[in-house]
């Protein structure tokens, strides 16, 4: 396997792309899919900012250094890689906060409806959400309703307002077709939010195409903004006019700094800014996504399966398919870009393997969990991480009681 892995990294096409990340040494980093890595771009814009921007030219960065147009740059640099034409991607706050503007606003677009379907297993903050706005509305005006991933297609009817989804499920990777359920939702009169934050950066996405009404998504995990980057919203062209997000802060003002005390707002996405940007992470972020422009999104999700498939060869081979029996879909095209595997010691695994110095995650209540950031990641880095589990489940070294202590953040 070892042989093949070499040979797969001298064929990829790829491969000069893991130079652009500042990478430690001897560290496998297979949880790009969580925190995706320092890019040496980011790197050096994060000094260039703080140094020369911030300490040097102070308040006038605003103008010299276009402080101000950042969210609306980094929404230029990511619409491509969403399938979305010009002028409908913005970047502001976090995932959690723009779901709540796009979630009250597109409730306010559904005159009388009421209802918000999601799915039972989706990232809790989603579900958190939609529970935080039917406490404040009221029952009569939201209702949150969950159910499985096999059930949405049948709970879809003329009742529904909303169905929010996230595209790749955080725990088993299994994808959810946008194509088909935006087309289902749109006939039965239902706007459509997705959540991409496990989707961006390693999926081909057709927001436009698929007639997608309103989409977010994160930047930390495979676009490399770091930690705590901006999150970014999608609106439809079509809903521009109409959509009026609920926190309607002045940096969504159409002339801002008329400072005018009654609120008129942007006829554009940047009506979807509520405050000032958080300019030093939307810089460093402006930087990662600048490494994209060159990137065909189709390579690197050919690359992300091949990843994926290696891997559960290498499994396969070193006989750990039974013990680490996967949680994921079997089929490639159904899963995002990672893999999950069950078992009841997920967690010690997890911190074994970090000693070893392969770092994946670990989700509750039982998954072991590896993301695959195809720039970054070769085949030999998938052959050596799965040596190294291996040693781990033979030696049992899992069971060691220093990798049973639970960290706050896992
Ligand atoms: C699907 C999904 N939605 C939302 C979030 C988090 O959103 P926020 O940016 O608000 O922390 C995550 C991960 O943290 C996620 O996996
Ligand atoms: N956003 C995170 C954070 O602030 C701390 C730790 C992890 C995260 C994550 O992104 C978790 C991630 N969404 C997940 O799928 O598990």
């Amino acid at each position: 396997m070892f042989e093949e892995a070499r040979r797969r990294d001298q064929q990829d096409s790829m491969a000069d792309k893991r130079a652009l990340f500042a990478l430690p040494e001897n560290c496998i980093y297979l949880d790009g899919n969580s925190l995706g890595p320092l890019p040496v771009a980011a790197k050096a814009r994060a000094t260039e900012v703080v140094e020369q921007q911030w300490g040097n030219d102070l308040i006038t960065s605003w103008n010299k250094h276009s402080w101000i147009t950042l969210p609306q740059r980094c929404g230029e640099h990511l619409a491509p890689l969403l399938g979305a034409k010009a002028d409908q991607v913005i970047c502001c706050d976090s995932i959690s906060v723009n779901l709540f503007k796009l979630l009250c606003g597109a409730l306010a677009l559904q005159h009388g409806r009421t209802k918000i379907i999601t799915t039972t297993d989706n990232f809790p903050t989603d579900v958190y959400i939609v529970q935080g706005i039917q406490q404040l509305l009221g029952e009569e005006r939201c209702q949150l309703i969950t159910v499985d991933e096999t059930e949405i297609e049948a709970a879809l009817n003329d009742d529904v307002a909303i169905l929010l989804l996230t595209q790749v499920n955080f725990r088993t990777g299994n994808v959810l077709n946008m194509a088909k359920l935006t087309e289902m939702a749109h006939q039965h009169g239902i706007l459509t939010v997705w959540d991409l934050a496990h989707s961006a950066g390693v999926l081909p996405l057709e927001l436009d195409n698929c007639q997608v009404d309103f989409a977010v998504g994160c930047t930390y995990k495979y676009l490399n903004g770091g930690p705590g980057a901006p999150a970014f919203m999608y609106v439809a062209e079509r809903h521009e006019n109409a959509f009026i997000q609920p926190i309607t802060g002045w940096m969504g003002h159409a002339t801002p700094f008329t400072f005018s005390s009654s609120y008129t707002p942007h006829q554009s996405v940047s009506q979807s800014l509520t405050g000032t940007p958080s300019v030093i992470s939307m810089s460093v972020l402006e930087a990662s996504l600048e490494m994209w422009s060159d990137v065909d999104i189709h390579q690197v999700r050919q690359k992300s399966i091949e990843l994926g498939e290696f891997m559960l060869n290498c499994m396969q081979h070193l006989q750990l398919t039974d013990t680490l029996p996967l949680a994921s879909p079997l089929n490639p095209n159904q899963r995002g870009s990672q893999l999950a595997f069950k078992h009841d010691h997920a967690y010690a695994i997890c911190q074994a393997w970090i000693a070893e110095g392969v770092i994946a995650d670990f989700r509750a209540p039982n998954i072991l969990r590896v993301g695959f950031a195809p720039l970054y990641i070769s085949f030999q880095d998938i052959w050596t991480a799965c040596e190294a589990l291996q040693k781990i489940m033979q030696e049992k070294t899992y069971l060691q009681p220093e990798y049973q202590k639970k960290q706050t953040v896992t």
